[in-house]
């Protein structure tokens, strides 16, 4: 059996990005976007990946939500990241014209409703992943605020077909993580659930791995075949 795949995103200090590498996390996400609480800047980013050596498992997610094409390039001078995740209203012909200009693996945030599976399949073979967080007035991410779970198995069904990761994000914390389990999440992404007074907390992120990773599973390779366990 594999485990879903882990990423802990929303990094903001030097001493939360040596938690997540720290972690059993296979993905760790900063945030570049202006329109969050948790942005950070590339500079910082960049120095403190640097002084964390080489981080061999793990890959770095850059997140923005509607920024430009000059915004993410300027990023990508400066931070060694291996995926972009759009957490804005990105149209599928937008992230093509991104992804042609980066040549980089690109994920799709998309805010879970009525529409969601509808608008998956409109991103099919434009994109390398999806991120379905709760839809909050007013917000983009990092709520801490979960959608119903019980659409994830379609979601989850969608990917597949499409060869892709998705992962479930919005209000995922140790307390709830057991409930979403049960509905077999591919991925599973947390920011809000892994801080305690805005910083990233190591007793937290150990909860979730026990709950996670608790017997040894091996995470799901992105680079194969996903399959709807
Ligand atoms: O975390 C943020 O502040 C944020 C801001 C703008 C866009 C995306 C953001 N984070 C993403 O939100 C989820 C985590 O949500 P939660 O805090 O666990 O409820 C994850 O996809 C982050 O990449």
């Amino acid at each position: 059996m594999t485990r879903p795949l882990l990423k802990f995103c929303g990094n903001q200090s030097f001493e939360d990005t040596q938690a997540a590498v720290e972690s059993q996390a296979d993905f760790i996400g900063f945030i570049f976007t202006d329109k969050s609480k948790r942005t950070v800047k590339p500079k910082q980013v960049a120095d403190w990946v640097k002084r964390l050596g080489p981080i061999i498992d793990k890959k770095l997610v850059g997140v923005f939500a509607d920024d430009s094409l000059e915004k993410i390039n300027s990023v990508l001078q400066e931070v060694p990241l291996n995926l972009i995740q759009l957490h804005g209203q990105e149209s599928p012909e937008q992230v093509a014209s991104i992804k042609r200009a980066i040549s980089l693996p690109i994920w799709k945030a998309m805010h879970h409703d009525k529409m969601t599976l509808c608008k998956m399949r409109c991103y099919r073979n434009r994109v390398e992943g999806f991120v379905i967080d709760t839809k909050v007035k007013g917000q983009i991410g990092g709520t801490g605020i979960s959608f119903d779970w019980s659409s994830v198995p379609e979601y989850m069904r969608e990917a597949v077909r499409q060869h892709v990761p998705c992962f479930v994000a919005g209000g995922i914390t140790a307390e709830n993580i057991s409930k979403l389990l049960r509905f077999r999440p591919i991925g599973i992404d947390l920011a809000s659930g892994i801080e305690r007074a805005h910083h990233k907390d190591r007793r937290l992120i150990r909860k979730i791995e026990e709950k996670v990773c608790g017997n040894g599973d091996k995470a799901a390779s992105v680079g194969e075949k996903v399959q709807y366990r």
